[in-house]
């Protein structure tokens, strides 16, 4: 399928770029999904970013989990030095955004942790871990990606094309260089394992249809989770 856009994405890698390319579809609707067009343009009602932000915190505490068993199935030191750099950009500067903007709605950080989780929060972080769990080093980052490199793409598109908005905050934090870094290492860390791996031509070796599938259930299951602002 064709999808036109202006926007160009940013280079996030050889392997993430044959990922997106096999759902581009999926992919188109999770980065372009209502909820993220409602940032953009500012319509997005306060209370559905809010419900979001209240799931994505607990989102982000299972998906640190999910770097960390990363470190744990790592191959070699810098692998497990880059998956740790990870663990602590999510739990020191992504979560760090949910409590300042939460904070400024007088919702604590303790409310944050005793929020509910929803069940569509529940299938998205398990699904990885299971991943991870069952899988190898490779199967674990197909599943992880779709996560870093939406918000990464969703953040540098919406800093180029939004307007006035209440959401330049969030706009900022995954459209700004620190993120964009994390989304270029990760991409770096993603050819470098799948290399060592698969070879230089990793889309002709059997395994590679099970990392598209991976890549392409989480990528559905972000869809997914733009919905939990409407719960
Ligand atoms: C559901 C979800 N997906 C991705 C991200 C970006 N790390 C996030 N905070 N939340």
């Amino acid at each position: 399928m064709n999808i036109r856009t202006n926007f160009i994405a940013p280079d996030y890698g050889r392997s993430f770029d044959l990922w997106r390319e096999q759902c581009l579809t999926p992919w188109h609707d999770y980065t372009h999904h209502p909820f993220v067009e409602g940032m953009k343009d500012g319509t997005l009602p306060r209370a559905a970013f809010l419900n979001y932000l209240r799931q994505d915190y607990l989102f982000l505490i299972h998906f640190s989990r999910a770097w960390a068993l990363a470190v744990v199935k790592a191959g070699n030191l810098a692998e497990m030095q880059a998956a740790s750099a990870t663990v602590h950009a999510l739990l020191h500067f992504e979560m760090a955004l949910h409590v300042e903007i939460c904070e400024g709605e007088g919702i604590t950080r303790a409310e944050l942790e005793a929020a509910e989780e929803a069940p569509a929060n529940m299938a998205y972080t398990r699904y990885v871990l299971e991943a991870g769990f069952s899988g190898d080093f490779l199967d674990l980052l197909a599943a992880l990606a779709p996560c870093i490199m939406g918000y990464g793409e969703i953040g540098a598109r919406l800093l180029q094309e939004a307007g006035d908005t209440p959401y330049r905050n969030w706009i900022e934090t995954y459209g700004g260089n620190e993120f964009q870094k994390l989304c270029r290492d990760t991409g770096a860390l993603i050819d470098r394992a799948i290399t060592d791996r698969l070879g230089p031509e990793p889309d002709t070796r059997p395994g590679w249809s099970r990392l598209c599938r991976h890549f392409t259930n989480a990528t559905r299951l972000e869809i997914g989770f733009w919905g939990l602002g409407q719960a």
